[in-house]
């Protein structure tokens, strides 16, 4: 039985503002959905590699929000393929087995105990936990190696520091693809889950360890990507770190290749790789803030985006 207006009882002030407020956040809510829609209809099918840095990897809060923003992607009709870091989580395990560990111009240097440590934690503890974190509703995600299938091949490499070729022992550079096994899992409409072990090329019951970042930009090239997505612990590209307000939205890659000698420590690889993702045909390259929750879902789907994005020279301005 519905109240005659003329007879209920005025709201109070306070139920009015609440009231104002959900429509407000229902409308906004709504925006949201109709700004979506132009995105969900261009990256229909599109394959995304995202690269998810062990230093993203903050609380369990952040990596459930981070699989349910990849199960979104799946779910509307994207095929993401996840690419995983773990550099802080090595570094924990290597301090806990007595091991110790130091990084020569972006790498880790890398002996035959602390390749041990390097493959047992991707492959053993990180890529675990991502798969099943991704798996808890939906079976969709399916974990695998650089070394199965022969994904990823890779050759001995040196760090440079100062200019100068330092080794830093079993660390590689990839230098061949082979995206069979992925493309079986996305055919089977699986998430692939990669880690980031390679086989060495020179001596193939071997493996080496692989920068994430560089490992995503060759895969994303294989695949044919449309975009790679790298989520870090920094809001993007800062022109002049680490100041904030320097944070770059949108660089071509001419002019991020005149940038990179000024860059330092871990955006080195990063923006290498962006580089090498678009140099390679992938469309756009983002760096983004892997700390804030759906970072992922407002870049792809909204019209602002968020981070920085490397576009090919030629490339019209988009976000
Ligand atoms: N110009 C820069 N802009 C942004 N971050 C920078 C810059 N130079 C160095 N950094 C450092 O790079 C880090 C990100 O790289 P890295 O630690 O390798 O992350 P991930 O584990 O996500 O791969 C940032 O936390 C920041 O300390
Ligand atoms: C050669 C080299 O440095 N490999 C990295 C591989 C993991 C990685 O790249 O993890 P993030 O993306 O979290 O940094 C390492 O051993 O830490």
């Amino acid at each position: 039985m519905s109240t005659d207006p003329g007879t209920a009882p005025a709201p109070s002030a306070d139920r009015l503002v609440l009231d104002a407020d959900r429509l407000v956040g229902a409308h906004q809510k709504a925006e949201v959905l109709i700004q979506a829609l132009p995105w969900l209809r261009r990256f229909s099918e599109a394959r995304v590699v995202i690269k998810y840095g062990g230093n993203a990897m903050v609380d369990d809060t952040l990596k459930r929000a981070f699989a349910a923003d990849v199960l979104f992607l799946h779910q509307v009709g994207l095929r993401p393929v996840v690419v995983h870091g773990g550099g802080p989580q090595i570094s924990t395990m290597l301090d806990r087995v007595g091991l110790e560990t130091e990084f020569r111009g972006g790498l880790r240097v890398t002996t035959p105990e602390v390749m041990e440590v390097v493959r047992m934690v991707l492959t053993g503890h990180v890529q675990r936990e991502l798969v099943s974190l991704l798996n808890a509703d939906v079976a969709h995600a399916v974990g695998l190696s650089g070394e199965d299938g022969r994904l990823l091949q890779a050759e001995r490499r040196h760090a440079l520091v100062e200019g100068e070729p330092v080794d830093v022992g079993h660390v590689g550079d990839v230098v061949d693809v082979d995206p069979q096994a992925v493309e079986d899992l996305l055919d089977a409409g699986r998430i692939p889950v990669v880690s980031t072990v390679a086989i060495d090329a020179a001596e193939p019951t071997q493996v080496l360890n692989v920068n994430a970042d560089t490992a995503a930009a060759a895969l994303a090239v294989a695949l044919g990507a449309t975009k790679l997505v790298m989520l870090t612990d920094v809001e993007g590209l800062y022109a002049a770190w680490p100041d904030p307000s320097s944070l770059v939205s949108q660089i071509r890659a001419g002019d991020l290749e005149v940038m990179l000698p000024t860059l330092s420590s871990g955006m080195v690889p990063k923006m290498e790789a962006c580089l090498r993702a678009v140099r390679g045909g992938v469309p756009q390259a983002h760096v983004i803030d892997g700390r804030r929750e759906h970072s992922m879902l407002l870049e792809i789907f909204t019209d602002a985006g968020v981070g920085t994005l490397v576009v090919p020279d030629a490339a019209e301005e988009e976000s």
